[in-house]
């Protein structure tokens, strides 16, 4: 038996790193996946192909009768640690340690970049392998999941985007519960400067600034739960969509303002969130975990110039849409 299952990357909207904290945060699931396929192999083991992830930076060191591989995201193997630990939780759940998994990966997400590949590759596998084993979980169970092997790999992760990976659509998320907002079409641009942030250490440098000074960072950390909670009003509203569009443009660049001071900006994405805002957006701001990867702006009248000038300050521009659908079992073959 085969098994192929696909899950969204996603956009966080507002929030990031915030939630960690236990604040609110909105996400939308957008319109690249990563595909898994899983079947059965008979020597007990679990097999990871990872077809087209680039490991940046790769060093071999030979040792005596050992061969170490380490790229620019750290050793080889543990690249692969999200998809290895999807793999054995799933196994777990299913009562069947030991039982031999193939997985093979193909994935259109940037890795690294804020757009949710680690949930992405997790969700999928989890789907994947969950339907092998005759597993049978919701799409919500699954983000949970999934949020588990964050929480085993990351050592913190607020589950907020595994749990829209697997159910699509846009979300209110706080502590782990979640609430779908009402769909809309977002005229967005997605700017990603080339390079990747390791969401891991990112986080981990947050709570380090975090420990030295709590009285400085926690109201920086309650003003950006209050910005969720005037943009849900606002996406929640009957205001016109001019209106909105123009309140939800400021409450981006606030949000962007409070991340640049929790020092999760880096000049490239400054550069590529001014350039955005030039040339007309009415709000962009950094999406994701931030040190590299992606930032997002707000263009209803002006898509194609903004993605213009994201290309001339040397980013990639991506025109993407919401996704309503989260995981996706695609075939089930014998
Ligand atoms: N196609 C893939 N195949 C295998 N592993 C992948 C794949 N895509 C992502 N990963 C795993 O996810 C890691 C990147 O996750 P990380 O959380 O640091 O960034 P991100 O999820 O892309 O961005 P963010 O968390 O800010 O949204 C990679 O180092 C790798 O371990
Ligand atoms: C930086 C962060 O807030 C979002 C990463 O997309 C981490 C998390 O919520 O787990
Ligand atoms: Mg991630």
């Amino acid at each position: 038996m085969r098994v192929l299952a696909s899950a969204p990357a996603k956009i966080i909207l507002f929030g990031e790193h915030s939630v960690v904290y236990g604040k609110p945060a909105i996400a939308a699931a957008i319109d690249l996946r990563t595909y898994v396929w899983a079947e059965f192999n008979e020597n007990g083991a679990i097999k990871i192909e990872a077809k087209d992830i680039r490991v940046p930076g790769l060093t071999v060191s030979f040792s005596e009768d050992e061969i170490y591989f380490e790229s620019d995201y750290g050793k080889a193997a543990e690249v692969l640690s999200y998809v290895r630990q999807a793999i054995e939780l799933v196994r777990k759940e299913a009562d069947a340690n030991g039982k031999g998994i193939t997985v093979s990966i193909t994935s259109q997400i940037p890795v690294g970049a804020g757009l949710g590949s680690s949930a992405a590759v997790a969700v999928a596998t989890i789907g994947a392998v969950s339907r092998l084993l005759g597993l049978e979980l919701s799409n919500e169970e699954i983000g949970k999941l999934g949020h588990k092997v964050e929480l085993l790999v990351q050592g913190a992760s607020s589950g907020i985007d595994p749990t829209v990976s697997a159910i699509g659509g846009f979300i209110h998320y706080e502590k782990g519960n979640f609430e779908h907002l009402p769909f809309m079409e977002l005229p967005i641009v997605v700017g990603y400067t080339g390079s990747s942030g390791s969401t891991k250490e990112l986080v981990a440098m947050v709570r380090g600034t975090y420990e030295e000074m709590p009285e400085v960072i926690e109201p920086v950390l309650v003003a950006m739960g209050k910005i969720v909670e005037k943009a849900r009003d606002v996406i929640t509203s009957d205001l016109d969509e001019e209106l909105r569009f123009a309140q939800l443009g400021r409450l981006m660049n606030i949000n962007h303002g409070l991340l640049d001071a929790l020092g999760v900006s880096t000049k490239k994405l400054s550069e590529l969130v001014y350039a955005a805002r030039v040339a007309g957006a009415i709000g962009a701001k950094i999406t994701g975990a931030g040190g590299g990867g992606c930032m997002y702006a707000l263009a209803p009248e002006n898509q194609s110039e903004v993605a213009t000038a994201i290309t001339i300050a040397g980013g990639t521009p991506m025109i993407t849409r919401i996704s309503r659908e989260g995981l996706r079992i695609e075939e089930v073959l014998p």
